[in-house]
């Protein structure tokens, strides 16, 4: 990302004025200012903060060591291996909290991209994110990632680890806003109750979807601590979901907090240790990335259907998650419920944000029946934020509460 630097931090304002010395008349104008530390040691990280309904983003601007890798996979490996120490100092406390998610801008391997991106949050590298695509759309035509913005719409190609996504920002006169994009082949990899194979290996069910081996129809069950057999569905979105209706464990998308993820912490442990899942493109994308809870409103209705997603270890997502939105379009659509084309709209159970989706195109992944989603949403900034890290502060390496 070396050659982007000067360009963002400038931002879409352009230079703010440096200051030193604050008085009190500085802190109640509203002059622009650029505050600067006291003379320090240590490494500094610079970042964007937004939000795309409620669900934070911190977008990486300055400071980040080169991420080596001759693809956006094999860069997401590498900073897992040799960078993991500086996504706990932005994303754990006392610069984050438990629930924060961050992007790191990395080139990319494909021609046709315009940015490539890894994404993080409280325990590791995701896959893909559709929030942190809504947001950093706008970014990317705002901090001039995208050489010729053009209205109504700017096209953003950004690479995620899951493969290329495209974004369509609006843009008018100047200012971005709303965002949507086009998923990667998003697939039902095994429904409840419906045509599926299996066979026990190594004590792990093995499921694949209707057709693609034979036409078996097993329970898809698995065993929760806490709450017995479970029949759940599993939806890949860029990153592969299990999905449960709340009411299953007594619950609605709106319950407390605490409640819905112990729910949804126990279906991802069962789900993790009794069923193995696969990707047709690379294994590093075979991993269960969470659990979403739903209304079980799944036929189609003009009216929201609401949802909470918790992944990674135990977070919550505040929007109705992007990825999500898109494994339970293709969910949807592989049962026949939803059409091509037919929009339906998704809030989150957390905070009763909305995002929109619909199944564009049928396509395939690998020997599975896909379809490409087209999701939508807003994001917001909410702020920029130079983070050090003192040498002599015990803590500054990041901790979490939980
Ligand atoms: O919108 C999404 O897809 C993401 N939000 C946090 C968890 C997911 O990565």
């Amino acid at each position: 990302m070396g050659h982007h630097q000067q360009a963002l931090i400038t931002g879409p304002q352009g230079p703010a004025r440096d200051i030193w010395m604050l008085t009190p008349s500085d802190i109640t104008s509203s002059s622009e200012m650029e505050l600067q530390l006291p003379p320090h040691e240590g490494i500094e990280l610079s970042v964007v903060d937004m939000h795309t309904g409620g669900e934070p983003l911190r977008i990486i601007v300055a400071g980040y060591p080169e991420v080596m890798g001759d693809c956006v996979l094999s860069k997401r490996r590498y900073a897992r291996e040799h960078l993991d120490h500086l996504r706990r100092v932005l994303m754990h406390e006392p610069r984050g909290h438990y629930d924060m998610y961050g992007a790191l801008i990395v080139d990319s391997e494909m021609p046709e991209a315009d940015l490539g991106v890894l994404f993080m949050h409280n325990e590791g590298y995701s896959t893909m994110c559709g929030h942190a695509v809504i947001a950093l759309g706008r970014f990317a035509v705002d901090y001039k990632l995208v050489k010729e913005p053009r209205s109504p719409e700017t096209q953003v190609n950004i690479h995620c680890p899951c493969g290329l996504v495209k974004a369509f920002v609006e843009y008018s006169a100047g200012k971005t806003g709303a965002v949507r994009f086009l998923s990667v082949p998003a697939f039902a990899f095994a429904t409840g109750g419906r045509s599926s194979c299996f066979y026990t290996n190594c004590g792990q069910v093995v499921l694949y979807p209707a057709g693609l081996i034979n036409d078996f129809t097993p329970d898809e069950t698995v065993t929760v601590e806490g709450f017995g057999e479970v029949t759940v569905d599993i939806s890949y979105g860029g990153a592969f979901y299990a999905f449960v209706d709340a009411q299953r464990f007594g619950l609605d998308v709106r319950s407390k907090t605490r409640d819905l993820v112990d729910a949804a912490t126990a279906v991802t442990k069962a789900v993790k240790s009794q069923v193995k899942l696969h990707h047709p493109v690379s294994d590093d994308l075979a991993f269960l990335y969470g659990t979403i809870l739903t209304d079980g409103r799944d036929e189609f209705s003009p009216e929201p259907t609401a949802n909470i997603c918790v992944f990674a270890e135990a977070q919550v997502d505040r929007s109705p998650t992007g990825s999500g939105v898109t494994a339970r379009v293709a969910l949807q659509h592989h049962k026949g419920l939803i059409q091509l084309n037919q929009t339906r709209t998704f809030q989150s159970g957390a905070t009763g944000s909305q995002f929109t989706g619909k199944a564009v195109e049928e396509t395939r992944c690998g020997d599975f029946r896909a379809v490409v989603v087209e999701v939508a949403g807003r994001a917001f900034y909410t702020g920029v934020s130079r983070f050090v890290q003192e040498p002599e502060d015990q803590l500054a390496h990041g901790f979490l509460l939980k």
